[in-house]
């Protein structure tokens, strides 16, 4: 946890008064709007968007002004977890089931900032199922295609119930046996099959990784 805190604090120290913010989801991405919370606390004033209910309920506890996408021509800045980063700065997200909201979140940000820390770095994209969302309409259809890209797709579960996400879809998790090789072109294949809503490959989209350490934060550098 002590390495997620550095990413998310150094992610917290980028954002400047005034920004439009977009506030990711997950474990990071939750130490990242608490501290962002103590820098509103003490003065700095932002609006800011959450990517899901779970981040936009923190966010208000904590006192951090919301607004909905809608009412923001642009965002700044984004600070947004990931479940593997590779080399050429590819992700998988998802594993919390926001990959939606975040990826629309993500491409209206002007930087999209990533913070892990070390566990989530890899050479090959893959070993983390890849998430998927999916309309419960057709849904058996769209496994069955999803599995013909060559995949395991199995639907999320949550307390013995199909797990939905903010949006009422469901999550097909997506195990490659060999990873992924061709991120870039998987994540169109994948947005091509009717049922698929989108998926938790994020290509080209990052512009800066902060990955943190037990005594602090280092960036990545391209
Ligand atoms: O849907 C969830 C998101 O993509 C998360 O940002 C991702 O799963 C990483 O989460 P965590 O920081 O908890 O490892």
């Amino acid at each position: 946890m002590q390495a997620k805190r550095m990413a998310a604090e150094r992610a917290a120290q980028l954002v400047k008064d005034g920004m439009a913010v977009g506030l990711g989801t997950g474990s990071t991405a939750t130490l990242a709007i608490r501290a962002l919370a103590d820098r509103v606390a003490g003065g700095l004033r932002i609006r800011a968007t959450a990517t899901s209910e779970r981040s936009a309920q923190m966010a208000m506890q904590w006192g951090i002004p919301l607004v909905s996408l809608e009412e923001l021509e642009r965002l700044d800045l984004t600070i947004d977890g990931a479940d593997e980063v590779d080399p050429q700065w590819c992700l998988i997200k998802g594993g919390g089931g926001a990959l939606l909201r975040e990826k629309i979140v993500a491409s209206a940000s002007a930087q999209f900032i990533v913070i892990v820390d070390a566990s989530k770095l890899v050479t090959r994209l893959g070993a983390f199922p890849l998430p998927v969302e999916v309309t419960p309409f057709g849904h058996v259809q769209t496994l069955r295609r999803l599995g013909a890209l060559g995949c395991d797709a199995a639907l999320r579960e949550q307390e013995g119930q199909l797990y939905r996400t903010d949006n009422g879809h469901y999550i097909a998790d997506c195990r490659f046996a060999d990873g992924i090789a061709q991120p870039a072109e998987l994540e169109l294949r994948l947005n091509a099959i009717p049922g698929v809503v989108d998926n938790g490959l994020f290509v080209g989209m990052a512009s800066r990784i902060i990955v943190g350490h037990e005594e602090g934060a280092e960036e990545l550098v391209r």
